[in-house]
């Protein structure tokens, strides 16, 4: 039998670039399990933090050692960026899994489907609405969707001229109060994000979150359970059960989410049925507002004291390393590893059919 050919695409031009290693190295194996070797032969590619294309054979060494590869951080000659590794014509479906700007934005899905390569996950629209927080909340409320308080802030607000920038922080203090969260708004993995109780943390957490993105946003800190839950399918998904994640630190952060230990992940959360389902009809309709494919994880705050559910964000290409939500809530819903793996290779042919 003629095996498919599926290129494990993944590193990127991203402050997530090291998660994608360690999800690529979980892909990678599951696509040597529970029979996937016998249907799948796995092409990876591997981007640098610079944006540069490596083919299997770095991109296989990447995988082994889990170790980015040093490089500057300018690329010599933008030419250079047109050049792809001769194997990605070989490729029959592509498996991105960047994680954040240029890979899970629509950028990589944009490449992807003007070349007519079929490729597991959401395309530009869902990418794009998906990973930009801003866009990602006007959608949600427009499906009627609860959400936390937020404001959107401008990078040049944050680096404009000393009389526009206090202004900037009244407003945020008057409609937000404190302690209130500031993110880039295209990001993931709680990169760039800060959890702020006074004006002199704002100040600097703006900046800080202005070095990452154009655009910012900024939310009220809401006292909540967390849970997440993920989503399978393509025009009619599926949500999994509902997980819990706890952790001593302050918030969720990147420490907290990927250090063994730090973080609980309790699957299935204990929550009353009602309010398991709620969340899944909240997961589900999210999905379709944003026109996802494939996969996505949907984050949520529970507060319990009001039973009010507000969602917090959607993660298109979410996290796949052994620590992640994702695989763990499908593995708890009855779909091992390798069989998810499968089913995504599966639903990205049925998305893209050979024309
Ligand atoms: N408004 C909020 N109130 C309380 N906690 C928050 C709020 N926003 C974010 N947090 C905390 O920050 C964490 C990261 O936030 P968020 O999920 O929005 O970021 P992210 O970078 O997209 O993360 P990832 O993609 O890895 O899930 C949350 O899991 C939570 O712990
Ligand atoms: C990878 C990270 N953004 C996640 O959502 O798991
Ligand atoms: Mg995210
Ligand atoms: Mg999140």
């Amino acid at each position: 039998m003629t095996k498919l050919r599926v290129g494990l695409l993944f590193g990127g031009r991203s402050g997530e670039h090291e998660v994608s290693i360690i999800s690529a190295r979980a892909i990678a194996r599951g696509l040597r399990e529970g029979g996937n070797g016998d249907k799948y032969e796995m092409l990876p590619f591997y981007v640098q933090k610079n944006g540069l294309w490596q083919g299997p054979a770095v991109a296989q060494q990447v995988l082994e050692t889990g170790e980015a590869i040093a490089c500057s951080e300018i690329i010599e000659r933008r030419s250079q960026l047109w050049q792809f590794p001769p194997a990605a014509a070989e490729v029959d479906v592509w498996f991105p899994i960047i994680h954040g700007p240029n890979g899970e934005d629509g950028t990589i899905q944009g490449l992807l489907t003007l070349m007519q390569a079929p490729f597991v996950g959401s395309g530009v629209t869902g990418s794009a609405v998906g990973m930009d927080k801003l866009a990602m909340k006007d959608a949600f409320a427009q499906a009627g969707l609860s959400q936390v308080k937020y404001m959107s802030v401008s990078r040049s607000e944050v680096w404009s001229n000393p009389c526009v920038f206090p202004k900037l922080c009244d407003k945020i203090e008057e409609t937000l109060g404190y302690p209130c969260f500031v993110k880039p708004a295209n990001l993931g993995s709680s990169v760039g994000i800060s959890k702020v109780r006074s004006r002199s943390e704002l100040e600097a957490a703006l900046d800080k979150a202005a070095t990452f993105d154009r655009r910012l946003i900024v939310e009220a800190g809401v006292v909540a359970r967390e849970v997440e839950c993920a989503v399978l399918g393509n025009d009619q998904p599926k949500a999994s059960v509902v997980g819990e994640i706890t952790y001593q630190s302050d918030f969720y952060d990147y420490e907290t989410k990927y250090t063994d230990g730090k973080a609980q992940l309790h699957i299935p959360a204990a929550l009353s049925p009602d309010v398991t389902t709620q969340i899944q009809e909240m997961a589900v309709k999210a999905f379709l507002a944003i026109d996802c494919a494939g996969l996505a994880r949907m984050d949520f705050f529970y507060v319990e004291a009001t039973g009010e559910i507000l969602i917090n964000e959607v993660n298109t290409l979410p996290g796949f390393t052994s620590l992640s939500m994702y695989p763990q809530l499908w593995a708890a819903t009855g779909i091992p590893f390798p069989e998810l793996v499968n089913r995504l290779i599966q639903l990205a042919l049925e998305r893209h059919p050979a024309s």
